[in-house]
């Protein structure tokens, strides 16, 4: 049976922040993740969690001013002090939190850069956050993106990532497997699913096209779950879209896996 976690930077958010806690326990979830809630104090995000008896599932490390382009700071030249700094913020929220899988975002490329120097960057900082997340007791997680939704963007296919892992050959870094991106990086997701699950430590959920509900276009969301579980598959699946109206009435699609709460 899937375990589906639900995203707060994409579900409910008509609601503030603090309040899409309470918004998806309701709704059923166990789960949630998130991009980040740094500018919350710790013990703020463990109270909505417990009063709510949510799990955090699933943040991204501090990914650099994200209105100045930054998008992660892994593979940023010049940028590896705050990069290290990035790495131990989210390892205490993740113990502050319980959380145990932190998304390391990669960063993108700037025009002329050599995508081999920064690619070796960012395998030097993986291997750096995978030390201090080990620890830690916490996996770090590398997601490929497409680079429609995120132009220049490092990391875009799951087999460029799997290389990355088998290179980095380290037991605390993982795949966040993204179906959304996947599909259109590519397609044939049952396959590829099934090729790269025993590196895949959390899988991510969209409709495409448009980043909707999972009901909707190209993709057979309940097939890919009942493949899913025949393989055994025990980790969480991240709702990560853009609700197309109301999150709650929206979720209807996911009432055979996972009733509201009573
Ligand atoms: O863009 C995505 O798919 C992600 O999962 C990022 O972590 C969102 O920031
Ligand atoms: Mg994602």
């Amino acid at each position: 049976m899937p375990r589906f976690s639900a995203n707060l930077s994409f579900l409910f958010a008509d609601l503030p922040f603090e309040k899409r806690f309470a918004a998806a326990a309701a709704a059923g979830f166990g789960g949630v993740e998130y991009v980040g809630a740094y500018d919350m104090p710790m013990a703020s995000v463990k109270s909505l969690l417990s009063d709510n008896g949510l799990e955090q599932v699933l943040f991204n490390m501090p990914t650099g001013d994200w209105e100045k382009g930054e998008r992660g700071l892994a593979c940023r030249p010049g940028r590896e002090d705050a990069f290290r700094d990035s790495v131990v913020k989210a390892l205490d929220y993740a113990a502050a939190t319980g959380c145990r899988m932190v998304h390391c975002m990669a960063g993108v490329m700037g025009k002329g850069e050599d995508a081999g120097e920064l690619a070796r960057l960012y395998c030097d900082n993986l291997l750096y956050a995978a030390d201090l997340a080990e620890q830690a007791g916490v996996k770090i997680l590398i997601e490929p993106i497409n680079p429609l939704d995120m132009p220049g963007y490092l990391l875009n296919s799951v087999e460029q990532a799997a290389v990355i892992l088998d290179q980095l050959d380290h037991p605390h870094l993982a795949l966040q497997f993204d179906i959304y991106h996947a599909q259109i990086v590519g397609g044939n997701i049952a396959a590829r699913l099934d090729r790269h699950l025993d590196k895949t430590a959390h899988i991510q959920i969209a409709g495409v096209p448009g980043r909707r509900e999972p009901d909707s276009g190209e993709l057979n969301y309940p097939f890919l779950f009942y493949m899913l579980d025949r393989v055994g598959y025990d980790g969480w699946i991240g709702c990560e879209y853009k609700p197309h109206g109301d999150t709650v009435a929206g979720l209807e699609w996911i009432r055979p896996w996972m009733p509201a709460a009573k």
